[in-house]
């Protein structure tokens, strides 16, 4: 595991003033903000009830105000990448506000049909990660890219294990059938190709990254390659938080010497989208969009309509196979979480209501 800014922090930084632009706020967070007496920060790290905050002041811990812990969603409660505002007392912070979001990460909640898990808050990219070993999977790739498109965040590929095979070519060629406008980054932290160029030419100061992937992919070995020299200056205290406390650390905010900021996730065994909205299909689909224009209805599903568009490019070789399957079986995973969550809403008001009914009906009757 690399190091948390909570450990890092605290060594480099003592006594100064820290710049929160270095940690990517913007313009955008700062019309929300309103009582001068409150501290901004940004959530590096959640541990159970404490969450981790990198202010002007240095790094806080921080619990959550009455407000916040009675009041709101788990939803709307504090992520990793959050801009909050916090009342700082001697020995503890109270997080009194989350800022309004630019965006958030989600996936299917593993093991419910109709809850988001919010992955993190306040990305630009996501720097999704696959093997070149085993691990390498178009169909997944595509999933990770829909879901990230759909959530308004930009996807990189980075394809790690370069040193494991000779030609590369064939993976590029795969992913230019998915026709989508992403970079796809070869690298490899085992013998260090590629790395010097994804920090210097692929990660833009003040930005914020997010690293996903299946576990086992060298997330973690990326970002320790990332954090270079500085890493391993306070590698001792990569597993301490600033009171020397240990910590099992679970998703964290990083600072890279480079000032991108850098989140990393644990790998993903399933990786289920949600409904995001606000972009159609096409706008996530680019290879079918190319032919639905010609479709003859305007709101074909290209599943089996009449001079379906799409289906006659599959038909005549024009679009992969392939690609129109992954399209259809996303497409309908996306509908089934919609339309999951559609029913238990409806149903959560139904059951309001006969509740309501019987309260009254109970103080009417008085029985
Ligand atoms: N051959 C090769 N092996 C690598 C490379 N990068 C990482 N590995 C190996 O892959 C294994 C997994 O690496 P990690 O960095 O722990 O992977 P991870 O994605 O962080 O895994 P989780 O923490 O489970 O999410 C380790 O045994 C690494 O040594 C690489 O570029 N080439
Ligand atoms: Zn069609």
């Amino acid at each position: 595991m690399a190091l948390p800014i909570s450990g890092s922090f605290h060594q480099k930084h003592f006594g100064k003033m820290i710049s929160l632009n270095q940690y990517g706020w913007d313009h955008c967070f700062q019309s929300s903000q309103t009582q001068s007496d409150l501290l901004i920060g940004r959530v590096t790290s959640i541990q159970g009830f404490k969450y981790y905050i990198i202010t002007i002041h240095g790094e806080k811990e921080a619990e959550l105000s009455g407000k916040l812990l009675y009041e709101i969603s788990a939803e709307e409660l504090p992520k990793v990448g959050d801009w909050v505002t916090m009342k700082d007392y001697e020995t503890m912070g109270y997080i009194i506000d989350v800022l309004p979001r630019k965006n958030v990460l989600s996936r299917k909640n593993p093991g419910s049909k109709t809850e988001r898990q919010l992955l993190a808050t306040n990305i630009d990219y996501a720097l999704v990660v696959q093997g070149l070993d085993r691990d390498f999977n178009i169909m997944r790739l595509e999933r990770y890219i829909v879901q990230l498109m759909a959530c308004s965040i930009t996807p990189i590929v980075v394809l790690n294990k370069a040193d494991l095979v000779n030609d590369w070519n064939p993976f590029s060629s795969e992913i230019s059938t998915l026709q989508r406008d992403c970079k796809i980054h070869f690298c490899s932290t085992y013998n260090g190709i590629g790395i010097d160029e994804l920090f210097n030419s692929v990660l833009e100061p003040r930005k914020t990254y997010i690293l996903i992937g299946s576990s086992g992919v060298g997330k973690s070995s990326l970002l320790n390659a990332l954090m270079n020299n500085s890493l391993r200056a306070v590698s001792d205290v990569s597993t301490f938080n600033n009171k020397g406390k240990h910590t099992t650390t679970t998703r964290d905010l990083f600072l890279l010497p480079n000032d991108s900021i850098v989140i990393d996730t644990p790998g993903m065994r399933e990786f289920g989208l949600t409904f995001e909205r606000g972009h159609n299909d096409d706008e996530l689909f680019p290879a079918i969009h190319q032919f639905a224009a010609q479709c003859r209805f305007s709101d074909c599903k290209h599943l089996h309509e009449k001079d379906c568009a799409v289906i006659a490019a599959v038909e005549r070789g024009e679009l992969e196979k392939q690609v129109y399957e992954s399209y259809l079986k996303l497409v309908k995973e996306q509908r089934r979480f919609e339309m999951n969550a559609e029913d238990k809403k409806r149903l959560g008001k139904i059951a309001g209501k006969m509740s309501r009914e019987a309260q009254e009906n109970r103080k009417k009757y008085k029985y």
